[in-house]
């Protein structure tokens, strides 16, 4: 095992052990432990073999590989066994590496220890064991010394300095005093020894000189091996350095890149950032522009509001000042109102006397007319019939001649010439037809058709072929001109028609009682008066007055139904109506006086200019069909749409059923037009003019809804601005 000096040492022995080699019997080169032994041996007090044999375990503790030096790191095993951290350690090893090799030797150790021991356990008797250490030593070399100098005369002294010098021993030796001390103890005891013990100095000493020329050499090499190591621990740093640096450098390559990345990462993130700032501080001054634009709308509104408010409060007062005006104005314009209603009233009434004379004058012109034309065709007729009659009896008496000479020129003639006194039209037929008065005579002179023997009825699906009908009952009337001379006969004396007596069904009908000459009219009093009824009287002017237009197919019973209505009979043998008719009645509706214009239109398709030109005024329609002909039901739908064309859907419409008598016959479930007047939101009624069924009802249901419509209307108009609500008409 190689010494730190190099020095080839044994493993420590204990003294007397060994291989028997060395000086006298000795080992060949001693273990420095086995000097320490044989300095314990020596003079040494029983602590301080203890301090010794500690220090030997501590030496071993540390030198556990047993290489016979320790190194710096196998101090640190003593960390355990001393209270000692690693720093006091490296002190310890410090201090105890008296040459600074960085190993400690044994006897490095053990002289360094047990200073220290003494120093580190007893303060107090580390000096006195210094003290101690030091007085032994002192007490020993003046013993010594004493003895030395006691015995010692200068040449010896001089030789042990020649001895001394000529072995060479200062190179080798650092104190003398023990050699010297032996070396006079030897002399002065034995100095038979002396040569031997110079020899052994000798020879000590040229190993020791050899072995210090070995342990320079040693050191040498060693410098040379640590300055090598060195160079190349140096080396070896540097390249360790370089590769660091290389490593530092790509690290900081790296760390660059990253960094650099990074850092344009973050100039990005930055770059972001700052857009958004950008953008949050250009969208902060929008907000703030915002803000003080509202700030100043606020102002602007707050002005506004006062303002406002000050206008409410104005418009307030004058809201107010307005409603005591408005109801000024309302009274006035109710009383205004009302004014205008009766003056209204008494224009309708004006103007419909006025389109009465008028429609009457025309009608009765053209009524005249036609029968002119119809007198015409007869007379023609009956000239060809005389004709031939003459052909045939030529040789007769020339009496029967005289007497067709007597007529008073033709009926025309008279018309024409205004002669005025109008004889009733059944007297002239009579004259001229000579026809037996069995049958009532339409206007056109053919018999009407023969009734059902024994049914009184009239023939089924009323009369067919029908002859051209008498002129609407309006013709008769003595002419506006005329009116005042005009002789009324009352209603019921009505000439022309067979009349149904009320009560009877039977409708048998009668012979009519003969015709004055005066100008009579079918109403018996003059057109636009109403026809007094024996149940009601009105002596009083009406309170309401509608007016209500009466459309439906020809032969539906229309006119039929208005006389039933106004005169309570139904005559069977009617004439189709002309253009059109007209009659009014007063009907009690809650105790209020209700006139009733009815115009009774003609069904005909060639009238239907004339009858549309009346539905503008109208306040009501009735719509009727024939329920025993289903083409009169299904002409309804057009009915309505003109009636509709014409006033829109705010006049109130009363579809009536007709001919409910004749049941046989019936053509029109009740549920289709019940079903009909549903989806057009009609009043609906099935009736009959030949029984009477239902037409009084159906018209006092349309006179009750007109009341309350007008009434609404009223209510509406004297409040302010609320628009009539249009009532369901069938409630
Ligand atoms: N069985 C029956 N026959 C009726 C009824 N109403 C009218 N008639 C007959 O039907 C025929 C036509 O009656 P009108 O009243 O002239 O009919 P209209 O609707 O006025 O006809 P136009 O004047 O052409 O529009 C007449 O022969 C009437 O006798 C009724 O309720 N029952
Ligand atoms: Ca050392
Ligand atoms: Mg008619």
């Amino acid at each position: 095992m190689a010494a730190p000096d190099g020095r080839v040492v044994s493993r420590p022995q204990r003294l007397g052990q060994g291989s028997g080699r060395g000086p006298k019997g000795r080992g060949a080169c001693l273990h420095p432990l086995d000097s320490l032994e044989q300095k314990e041996t020596q003079e040494q007090t029983p602590g301080q073999l203890d301090m010794l044999r500690k220090a030997q375990e501590f030496f071993q503790t540390c030198d556990a590989e047993g290489k016979g030096f320790i190194a710096r790191k196998d101090m640190q095993r003593l960390h355990k066994e001393l209270p000692l951290s690693l720093e006091e350690l490296e002190d310890v090893f410090d201090a105890l590496d008296a040459d600074g090799n960085g190993y400690l030797t044994p006897e490095e150790f053990t002289a360094g220890f047990s200073h220290f021991f003494f120093r580190q356990n007893n303060p107090s008797q580390e000096d006195a064991g210094e003290q101690v250490a030091q007085r032994h030593k002192e007490k020993v070399y003046q013993s010594r010394g004493n003895e030395d100098l006691g015995d010692m005369g200068e040449d010896e002294e001089a030789q042990f300095q020649m001895l001394m010098d000529r072995l060479g021993a200062q190179k080798v030796l650092e104190d003398e005093s023990d050699v010297k001390q032996l070396w006079l103890q030897l002399k002065k005891d034995e100095p038979h020894l002396l040569s031997n013990f110079e020899d052994f100095l000798t020879r000590i000493f040229s190993q020791l000189q050899e072995a210090h020329e070995e342990k320079n050499e040693l050191e040498y090499a060693l410098k040379r091996k640590i300055a090598a190591y060195d160079e190349e621990i140096q080396h070896l740093y540097e390249e360790m350095e370089q590769q660091i640096k290389s490593e530092k450098e790509q690290f900081l390559l790296k760390d660059t890149e990253r960094f650099q990345a990074r850092s344009q990462e973050l100039e990005q993130k930055l770059l972001c950032k700052e857009q958004e700032l950008e953008q949050l501080t250009q969208k902060q001054k929008r907000l703030e522009g915002q803000c003080t634009a509202l700030h100043h709308d606020k102002h602007e509104t707050k002005a506004e509001n006062t303002k406002l408010k000050l206008t409410n409060q104005e418009l307030a007062r004058e809201l107010e000042r307005t409603s005591w005006e408005l109801q000024d104005a309302q009274q006035q314009l109710e009383s205004l109102q009302q004014e205008a209603c009766k003056l209204h009233q008494e224009k309708e009434m004006e103007v419909y006397r006025v389109t009465e004379s008028l429609q009457r004058e025309k009608a009765g012109l053209l009524k005249q007319l036609d029968f002119l034309r119809e007198r015409n065709k007869h007379l023609r007729d009956e000239r060809d019939i005389c004709f031939q009659k003459n052909k045939a009896a030529t040789a007769n008496t020339a009496a029967s001649r005289a007497s067709w000479k007597n007529r008073s020129g033709s009926v025309i003639g008279k018309y024409v010439d205004g002669r005025g006194i109008l004889r009733s039209q059944s007297e002239e037929e009579e004259e001229v037809f000579s026809i037996p008065r069995r049958s009532s005579l339409g206007l056109s002179g053919y018999p009407l058709t023969e009734e059902e023997p024994g049914t009184g009825e009239p023939g089924p699906g009323g009369p067919y072929p029908r002859p051209l009908r008498r002129i609407i009952s309006i013709e008769e009337d003595p002419l506006p001109q005329l009116l005042d001379g005009g002789f009324e006969q009352p209603l019921s004396k009505c000439p022309e028609e067979e009349e149904v007596c009320d009560q009877g069904a039977q409708g048998q009908i009668q012979e009519a009682p003969p015709l004055k000459l005066t100008p009579t009219s079918p109403r018996g009093q003059p057109v636009g008066k109403e026809a007094v009824c024996k149940e009601e009287s009105s002596p009083s002017a009406p309170d309401r007055l509608f007016k209500i237009v009466f459309v439906g197919n020809s032969a539906v019973g229309k006119t039929s139904f208005l006389r039933r209505f106004c005169e309570g009979r139904f005559s069977p043998g009617m004439a189709a109506t002309v253009g059109i008719d007209y009659r009014v009645k007063t009907v009690n509706v809650d105790d209020s006086q209700v006139a009733l214009q009815l115009w009774d239109t003609a069904g005909q398709e060639r009238y239907r200019c004339i009858t549309q030109q009346f539905f503008r005024k109208a306040d009501g329609v009735i719509v009727m069909y024939d329920l025993t002909d289903k083409q009169s039901f299904l002409s309804v739908r057009r009915w309505l749409s003109s009636v509709e064309e014409a006033v829109g859907d705010r006049v109130p419409v009363l579809l009536l059923g007709n001919k409910l008598d004749n049941e046989k016959e019936r053509e029109v479930p009740r549920g289709l037009g019940e079903q009909l007047a549903k989806d057009n939101n009609l009043i609906f009624y099935e009736c009959s003019a030949y029984s009477g069924h239902n037409t009084k009802e159906s018209l006092l249901h349309l006179a009750r809804f007109l009341k309350e419509q007008e009434d609404t209307v009223r209510e509406d108009t004297i409040q302010v601005g609320h628009p009539a609500k249009k009532k369901s008409c069938c409630g």
